[in-house]
């Protein structure tokens, strides 16, 4: 794949013309890369711990903790929560809360998906470029796979993906290799041209270990970090961008 790669620092840097020629499948990320979900998780999460009469979390933190899968995203909500509460040991709380919780919390998820999810601009433009250049589409994400068929489903995604693999479809999720690897092998594509498309340093330590390429979009949810600090093939402000001009 030929990039101009860019410094992983700077906040106006040009946008990165990618060529797709080298490349023979696209894995995307769903959270912070296709679809603006943060609206879902503050309901969700804000039935689940008035249920528990725990404090509401802001929709600013919670974005710090998105990505690494629900039950990353549930665990530190629960320990903040606590702590906002005043339990002396707050992290013991947290994990006696934990199992209930995270019942509570997939139930209500599966309530709200897709509720106050928006698709970020230029998202169906780039799925149908890519699909048009006769790339091989694949969504993966670190979200539990009936939450992100749903939510694919009510965004009207569905049809632009050849499969859809989640945080429980393997035995690890990102950032470990493992799901991108399993990917390749279930596409028939070598790693080296199979492009990540991602939001978060998850995507891209997932890309790198894997072997594969990696874009990360700048719009999403990188632990609060700006994305260009995470070392990437390029970074882009749509999808279109792909698509080059
Ligand atoms: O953390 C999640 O649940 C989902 O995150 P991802 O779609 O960015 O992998
Ligand atoms: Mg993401």
């Amino acid at each position: 794949m030929s990039t101009n790669v860019t410094a992983p620092t700077g906040a106006a840097l040009p946008a990165p013309r990618i060529s797709l020629a080298t490349v023979d499948a696209v894995m995307l990320d769903l959270d912070g890369t296709l679809v603006d979900t943060l609206g879902d998780f503050a309901l969700a999460l804000g039935h689940t711990l008035a249920e528990l009469e725990l404090p509401a979390m802001p929709a600013d933190e919670i974005a710090l903790r998105v990505g690494k899968g629900s039950e990353h995203l549930l665990q530190s909500v629960l320990l903040w929560a606590c702590s906002r509460a005043g339990h002396v040991d707050a992290a013991a709380r947290a994990q006696a809360l934990y199992a209930r919780a995270h019942l509570r919390y997939q139930h209500h998820y599966g309530i709200v998906n897709g509720s106050r999810a928006t698709l970020y601009p230029g998202v169906q433009q780039g799925l149908a470029g890519l699909r048009r250049r006769g790339l091989r589409l694949v969504c993966l994400t670190n979200k539990p796979r009936v939450h992100a068929l749903a939510l694919l489903a009510a965004k009207g995604l569905q049809a632009s993906f050849e499969a859809v693999f989640g945080g429980d479809s393997f035995a690890r999720k990102k950032p470990d290799p493992l799901p991108l690897l399993e990917t390749c092998a279930w596409l028939g594509t070598l790693p080296g041209r199979t492009l990540m498309v991602g939001d978060s340093r998850n995507d891209a330590q997932a890309a790198r270990a894997a072997g594969c390429p990696v874009v990360l979009l700048g719009y999403g949810y990188n632990h609060g970090r700006p994305v260009r600090e995470v070392p990437a093939d390029g970074y882009l402000d749509s999808l279109t961008q792909l698509l080059g001009p």
